[in-house]
C-alpha cells in the first residue's frame, strides 16, 4: 500500500466576512520533504495553515494529514503536527527547558518520558547548553529554535512553522533554516513552512507553492520553476511572472550567499 499524503488539500477555501482569503487551493505535500507555502502579506498562508492545523473549521473531505480527515477527526490530527505560529509564545522568565517542559505536558507527553523528550527537542534545536537561562536572555535566532523546540517535543510527524525567521537578521535566519534542515534529516518529518523570503525557500525547501490572493499560481521544485525563465531567474522573478507583481522583502545576507552558490552549481 503507498504512504497517504503528509498533507493533502482538495478544493479549499475559506472567507473572512467578503475577503476570500483562500481560494480553491489543492495542494499535496510528500512525506519527508521541507515544503514552501510562499506569498506575499495577505496571501492566504497563514489562513492556510490554520485550517490544515484544525484552528480554523473545515468541512469534510478537504484536508487529510496522513490520510486522516482534519474535519472529522481534529484531535486525532492534532497530534499529528507540532505547530509555530507567527507569534512567540515562550516565557522569558523560564528557562528554555521549562517552557518546553510546559509544551510536554500541554501535549500529554507521557511522564516518564518528559524529561528525555525535552532533552532531545531542545538537543535537535542547539540549545542543550543554554537550556538552563532564562529566555530573557536568549537571542532572537534562540527564541526561534526555542519555539522549534517546543513544537518538537511531542514528537510530531509534520511540523508546520508559520514565518519562523521573520524579523531575524540574516546570520540568526540562516541558523534557523540550517536547524530546520537538520532536524528534517535526523527525524524525516515533514515540514510545511511559509515564508515570504523568495531566497530561503529557495534554498532551504524541496518543493514549493507560490500563494497570491488565496490561491496558488504555481508548484513545483525551485529549480523547475525557475526552469522555464533560463539561467539566471529566482523565485522572484517567476512570482513576478505568473502574478504580475514585484514581491516586496528585505534585502539580506541569505541572498547574496544563494547567489553565490547558483553561480557555484551553474559553473560546477
Ligand atoms: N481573522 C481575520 N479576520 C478578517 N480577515 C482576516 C483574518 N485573518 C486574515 N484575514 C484576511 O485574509 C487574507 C489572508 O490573510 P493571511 O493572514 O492568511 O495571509 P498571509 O499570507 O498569511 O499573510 P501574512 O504573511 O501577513 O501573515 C488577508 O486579506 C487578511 O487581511
Amino acid at each position: 500500500m503507498t504512504e497517504p499524503a503528509a498533507v493533502r488539500c482538495t478544493g479549499l477555501s475559506h472567507s473572512f466576512g467578503a475577503t476570500r482569503a483562500v481560494d480553491g487551493v489543492d495542494l499535496e505535500i510528500h512525506p519527508g520533504e521541507v515544503f514552501g507555502l510562499l506569498g506575499p502579506n495577505g496571501a492566504g498562508k497563514t489562513t492556510t495553515l490554520r485550517m490544515i492545523t484544525t484552528l480554523l473549521p473545515t468541512t469534510p473531505d478537504r484536508i487529510t494529514v496522513f490520510g486522516v480527515d482534519v474535519a472529522r477527526r481534529r484531535m486525532a490530527v492534532r497530534r499529528l503536527i507540532g505547530y509555530v505560529p507567527q507569534q512567540l509564545s515562550a516565557d522569558g522568565a523560564l528557562t528554555g527547558r521549562e517552557n518546553v517542559a510546559l509544551f510536554a505536558r500541554l501535549f500529554d507527553v507521557p511522564r516518564r518520558q518528559r524529561a528525555e523528550q525535552v532533552r532531545l527537542a531542545l538537543d535537535l534545536v542547539g540549545l542543550a547548553g543554554d537550556a538552563d537561562r532564562t529566555a530573557k536572555t536568549y537571542s532572537g535566532g534562540m527564541i526561534r529554535r526555542l519555539e522549534l523546540a517546543q513544537a518538537l517535543v511531542s514528537s510530531p510527524r509534520l511540523l508546520i512553522l508559520d514565518e519562523p525567521t521573520i524579523g531575524l537578521d540574516p546570520v540568526a535566519r540562516s541558523s534557523v533554516w540550517d536547524r530546520i534542515a537538520s532536524i528534517r534529516e535526523a527525524t524525516g518529518m515533514t515540514v510545511l513552512v511559509t515564508t515570504h523570503y523568495m531566497d530561503e525557500a529557495e534554498q532551504y525547501c524541496d518543493r514549493v507553492a507560490l500563494m497570491h490572493a488565496g490561491r496558488i499560481r504555481a508548484l513545483g521544485t525551485p529549480a523547475e520553476l525557475e526552469a522555464d525563465l533560463g539561467p539566471e531567474s529566482t523565485l522572484d522573478d517567476v512570482f513576478r511572472t505568473v502574478t504580475g507583481n514585484r514581491l516586496e522583502h528585505e534585502e539580506g545576507g541569505i541572498r547574496g550567499v544563494r547567489a553565490t552558490r547558483r553561480t557555484a552549481r551553474r559553473l560546477g
